[in-house]
């Protein structure tokens, strides 16, 4: 990579990492070049086609449940011995953003786990948070779009809950956009994925502290 191309990664990530450290989330758009974003989404429809994806679950250990009652979307869990080259890129962004985020906000980050997520039209996530009530370890919640065209009409937004000043709450609707990247923090902010109308596609990982 030209030394401004890794300046670029440098600044976003330490711009994400300030971010997290002052209000607890992030947006950034245009995270990933065209061409990276193109390739992904290939690699993504190449592997739902040949059928590897599943009906996502919640909770884990002895309380995972596949509820589609909660959640419709169909997931790939990346395996970190088996990266495809493609995969090895995204795993080495996501671990300069790792790097920045520990630089920033002391948050003991140590390993990351991601998968791919498809939601069908029609699926939803509702609202939750992301770390389950046994399971500490989730840390950050980093979300990758790789959509080729999202319309307000799509609908399908990532929709973010906080806390209001008169005691009461707030909400952020964000639009699964090709090439954004959502991060928040992975206990605070409860959030949902409304109803979408079309496929709607994503990466999502966990920065964990164990
Ligand atoms: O895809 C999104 O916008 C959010 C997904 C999500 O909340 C999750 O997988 O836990
Ligand atoms: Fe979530």
């Amino acid at each position: 990579m030209k030394a401004e191309a890794i300046d670029d990664w440098q600044q976003k990530n330490e711009r994400i990492a300030a971010d997290l450290y002052e209000k607890g989330w992030s947006l950034t758009d245009r995270y990933l070049t065209e061409a990276f974003r193109k390739e992904l989404l290939e690699e993504q429809r190449d592997l739902l086609h040949h059928g590897q994806f599943r009906h996502a679950g919640v909770g884990s250990g002895d309380s995972f449940a596949i509820k589609p009652e909660i959640r419709s979307d169909k997931v790939l869990w990346m395996d970190q011995q088996q990266l495809t080259p493609l995969q090895q890129r995204y795993w080495g962004l996501m671990a300069a953003l790792q790097t920045a985020i520990n630089q920033r906000c002391y948050l003991g980050l140590r390993s990351f786990e991601a998968h791919f997520a498809m939601y069908p039209p029609g699926s939803f996530y509702l609202r939750h948070l992301d770390q389950f009530q046994s399971v500490h370890y989730r840390k950050v919640t980093v979300i990758l779009y790789l959509n080729e065209t999202w319309e307000e009409s799509d609908e399908g937004a990532l929709r973010m809950y906080f806390p209001a000043e008169n005691g009461s709450e707030e909400h952020l609707d964000v639009l699964p956009l090709g090439a954004r990247l959502v991060v928040f923090l992975s206990g605070e902010i409860p959030h949902e994925v409304l109803p979408t109308n079309k496929g709607r596609i994503s990466i999502t990982g966990w920065f964990r502290d164990r």
